[in-house]
């Protein structure tokens, strides 16, 4: 076992070496594909069955130390733990973007996204779930996924914070209420209820559906991240029946034509193929299932080069048809706008900006040694209903950036072009002023979006990454809501409080669009379409759907159709993205997911 630098972990031991000897001697009863926020859920839930063995693997490996400190997410984004997926270049969109794509990043390594991801934790609305049983997912409505977070959670707020209904306090994902330092927090707050929006003080409460602003829950445990590593895998990984392999890269799901009683023929996953970290091709089996936890990018992608996917995509690449689904399809995204850049007392000495700002990353990284959880600013979030739908159709995140920061990252790109994938030229408008003040981006994201890109093979060899077509933006009134979002943010900026603080909204010209007057409407639907990108929630490639539902892959079991023994469970059986992030909704699919499976060969106690 490993220890990690920051806490007292230990992560779980390699079974790879072992697995590697043994190859093609060796049968699971279960394998899982991909050890990320579903993966490693799964892993761990099926494995609380002692006679079942289940075999892990995961083609990243251990997180790094950084990984833990919350305020430092951002520093794994395009780091060595990031896949760092870059979508297809796509006419009108992209123009800010580095080579004119957009960065998709997901986490390289156990825990996968969830080690690292912003920790904000949103399930999600009553009315999103209702959407997936109306779509005909029967067993996935709210009332059928409320059981499963609370299953999961372990919810640390106390006093007023605690409530029975929406919280749960016996899982082991821990979930915390965190505490911000920040100036600028009570300003944009009081701006906000200027605006007239609601103070919530907790966003996960269903009832009324969540139009306001307040503070978020993170998982985070003790000041430091609570990924699904931590949560799940790691306290099961002393168990005898759980194999956890590292650094190996699932290529192909192992498919063999069985004859069923009655005469029938059909398909069964018996294994997978998989590379070793020294480039060898090697084989393990599966006597009951394998299971494809590989994310949103990676499990249409294993889906389709084993065979299972769109027929004539799949024959262009000379890929053997098992089963002619739409995989691929229906990938959706929040599309996030973060062009909106406030300076935060600019009109001080340059001295004194500097020493408090340095001041208060200094306070706010105390309070995480001292195991208070901190994410600064971003505590804070915002749900408006800009079109009076009843429903919030705008997220806003609010990001600070210290005083001369975005220049100082571990691998000297500018933090911009990590987080956001912003060209060179793009990034260096932001780092202009951040060496002038301390930076405080207000994010609007469209959480009501309809468009769908889709995942396709570049060639039929499994290591090639798949081209991300995300067709953003493909509806007029997507851009109208993001336009809507910036006019918030411009209104907060005008409003008292953001004034008496110091904090004034920069005029950003974007290259690409000069030719109109910055704050013009014109101006703003350039500046979208230019550096309007993701906001890393993708879902939604492997769709769940009914038996008769020719638009979906998997079924309400999460079984493939039309293969036996192989299932999808992670973010890409979303039916429809949920209105909010996305990983606790996607920890929620592994945790029924399981149930499904221990129900069908009668483990469910
Ligand atoms: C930078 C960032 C910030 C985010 N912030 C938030 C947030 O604050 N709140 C929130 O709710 N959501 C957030 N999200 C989204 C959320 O983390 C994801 O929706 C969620 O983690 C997806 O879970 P998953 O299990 O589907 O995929 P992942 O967690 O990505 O797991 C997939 C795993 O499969 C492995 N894998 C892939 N291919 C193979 C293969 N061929 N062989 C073996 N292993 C393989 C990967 O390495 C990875 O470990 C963020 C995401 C990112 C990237």
């Amino acid at each position: 076992r490993r220890w990690n630098g920051v806490s007292s972990l230990m992560y779980p031991n390699d079974y790879g070496p072992t697995l590697f000897r043994d190859a093609g001697n060796v049968t699971f009863d279960f394998i899982v594909v991909g050890g990320g926020s579903a993966g490693a859920t799964v892993a761990a839930r099926l494995s609380e069955i002692p006679e079942w063995n289940v075999l892990l693997l995961e083609a990243g490996g251990d997180p790094p130390a950084n990984t833990e400190t919350p305020l430092r997410f951002s520093d794994l984004m395009t780091s060595d733990v990031d896949w760092t997926f870059i979508t297809e270049p796509e006419p009108h969109l992209f123009g800010g973007l580095e080579h004119g794509r957009c960065q998709v990043s997901r986490g390289l390594m156990l825990g996968g996204s969830s080690s690292m991801n912003a920790m904000m934790y949103l399930r999600g609305t009553k009315r999103d779930f209702d959407e997936w049983e109306r779509l005909g997912n029967t067993g996935w409505g709210f009332g059928d996924v409320l059981p499963y977070f609370i299953k999961s959670e372990n919810f640390t707020g106390s006093g007023g914070r605690w409530d029975a209904v929406p919280h749960g306090r016996n899982g082991p994902l821990t979930v915390s209420p965190l505490v911000s330092i920040d100036p600028a927090y009570s300003a944009v707050a009081d701006g906000n209820r200027l605006l007239r929006l609601a103070e919530l003080d907790d966003i996960n409460r269903f009832a009324p559906p969540a139009v306001g602003y307040g503070p978020m829950d993170f998982t985070v445990r003790d000041g430091l991240r609570c990924s699904t590593l931590k949560a799940f895998l790691l306290p099961a990984s002393g168990r005898q029946n759980l194999f956890v392999a590292k650094n190996v890269r699932v290529t192909q799901v192992m498919m063999q034509r069985i004859s069923a009683p009655g005469g029938r023929n059909c398909t069964r996953a018996v294994g997978v193929e998989y590379v070793t970290p020294s480039g060898r091709a090697k084989r393990v089996y599966a006597s009951r299932e394998v299971i494809l936890s590989a994310g949103v990018i990676m499990s249409p992608q294993i889906l389709m080069v084993s065979g299972v996917g769109p027929a004539e995509h799949l024959r262009q690449h000379g890929i053997r048809v098992i089963s002619d689904l739409p995989v691929g399809y229906n990938y959706q995204d929040h599309v996030s706008f973060a062009g909106l850049v406030f300076s935060d007392r600019k009109n001080r000495s340059r001295a004194d900006i500097s020493r408090e700002s340095t001041d208060l990353v200094r306070a706010t990284l105390d309070l995480v040694s001292a195991g208070i959880g901190t994410m600064g600013l971003t505590n804070l979030v915002s749900f408006v209903d800009t079109a009076a739908k009843g429903r919030a159709d705008i997220q806003v995140v609010y990001l600070r950036f210290a005083y001369n920061s975005t220049r100082n990252t571990p691998n000297k790109r500018s933090r911009m072009s990590n987080m956001f994938g912003y060209s060179d030229q793009v990034a260096r408008l932001y780092d202009d002023l951040n060496i002038l003040s301390d930076s405080v981006l207000a994010i609007p994201i469209n959480v009501d979006g309809r468009s769908t890109g889709r995942v396709v093979l570049r060639s039929g060899d499994p290591m090639a990454r798949p081209k991300i077509y995300t067709n953003y933006l493909s509806h007029d009134d997507e851009i109208e809501t993001l336009l809507r979002g910036i006019d918030f943010v411009v209104e907060l900026s005008k409003t008292k409080p953001m004034v008496d603080a110091g904090l004034v909204l920069e005029p950003v010209e974007f290259p690409d669009c000069v030719a109109h007057a910055w704050g013009t409407r014109d101006y703003w639907v350039c500046a979208i379409r230019n550096v309007g990108t993701s906001l890393y929630h993708p879902v939604g490639t492997c769709r769940m759907g009914p038996a008769c539902d020719h638009r979906s892959v998997v079924d309400t079991t999460l079984n493939v159709k039309g293969v036996n023994g192989l299932r999808v469970i992670d973010s890409s059986i979303m039916p429809k993205v949920v209105s909010v992030n996305t990983n606790a909704a996607t920890i929620m699919i592994a945790e029924k997911g399981s149930d499904i499976i221990k129900k069908f060969y009668g483990k469910l106690l």
